[in-house]
């Protein structure tokens, strides 16, 4: 679904690489954390594919398509199938929940029909039914974070990025967006998510890649946030199907269900 061949990017001439020689690769339908101190280069991955920035060498390709060969008029369609999630929600403030999450299907030029049908269903799988007419100052902030859930998450694309998405939440509103981002990634949308948050990624136990100065330095099927020795489990082909773990599947469960009390 996504790869990085060797993907070098030097943002500005003389800097050191914001990612240095990362290849990966995520399968459709994986859930995967990205970690790593600040200025790792995590947000760099994830601009790379949404091809906001380029690589200064090595390809990216986002759904068998070579990023450095698409062509501009084509990165709006790219882009149409990649739902991304911010830490600071980026909702339009004068508009309601309701015209927020339409808008995003508005602006792709989705029928009127399709957008009254489509939009209720998205508010309620995020658990906002009853808030649509709520513009963002009124809502907390995890209601705010599941609004730009949903407006990411309303045209179904099959991957979603996440770049912090509980870096401004306390710790229970934060398992109760993990628990919808696990459900989203259970319909099959593949999750790549961006975090500092150890406890979120020690609770989900997915698939970590961590980076360092821009280099991976660690790439783990059911990963902590901090390697630990009693988990030196190497990646070895990661099952694209997910929930088909069934340990991963009681683990994460029983932790998120627990600690979200939802
Ligand atoms: N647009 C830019 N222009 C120049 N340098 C940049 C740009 N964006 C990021 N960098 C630099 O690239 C490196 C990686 O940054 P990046 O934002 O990808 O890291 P990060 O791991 O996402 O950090 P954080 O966790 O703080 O968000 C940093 O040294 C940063 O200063």
């Amino acid at each position: 679904m996504i790869r990085f061949e060797n993907v070098t990017k030097v943002y500005a001439r003389g800097a050191r690489p914001a990612v240095d020689d990362v290849s990966m690769e995520v399968r459709r339908g994986e859930f995967v954390f990205l970690v790593g101190a600040s200025g790792s280069g995590k947000s760099t991955c994830l601009h790379l594919i949404l091809r906001e920035e380029r690589p200064t060498s090595g390809k990216v390709f986002v759904a068998g398509r070579d990023l450095r060969s698409l062509s501009s008029w084509k990165v709006p369609n790219l882009r149409r199938g990649i739902g991304v999630v911010f830490q600071d929600f980026r909702l339009l403030p004068n508009k309601t929940v309701f015209e927020n999450v339409a808008f995003a299907l508005q602006v792709i030029g989705k029928p009127r029909h399709t957008i009254a049908i489509t939009v209720p269903e998205t508010l309620e799988m995020v658990g906002l039914a009853g808030k649509e007419k709520r513009r963002p100052h009124e809502l907390s902030g995890g209601e705010q974070q599941r609004v730009a859930i949903a407006r990411a998450f309303v045209n179904r694309p099959p991957i979603l990025l996440a770049d912090e998405p509980t870096g401004n939440l306390d710790p229970t509103t934060s398992l109760g967006i993990m628990r919808l981002l696990d459900r989203i990634n259970r319909t099959g949308t593949t999750v790549v998510m961006a975090t500092h948050d150890d406890d979120i990624v020690n609770q989900m136990r997915k698939r970590v890649i961590e980076l360092d100065t821009g280099r991976v330095v660690r790439d783990q099927a059911h990963g902590s946030y901090v390697r630990s020795d009693e988990e030196t489990e190497p990646l070895t082909n990661p099952d694209p199907a997910p929930m088909s773990a069934p340990t991963t599947v009681v683990r994460r469960s029983a932790h998120v269900d627990a600690a979200a009390g939802e």
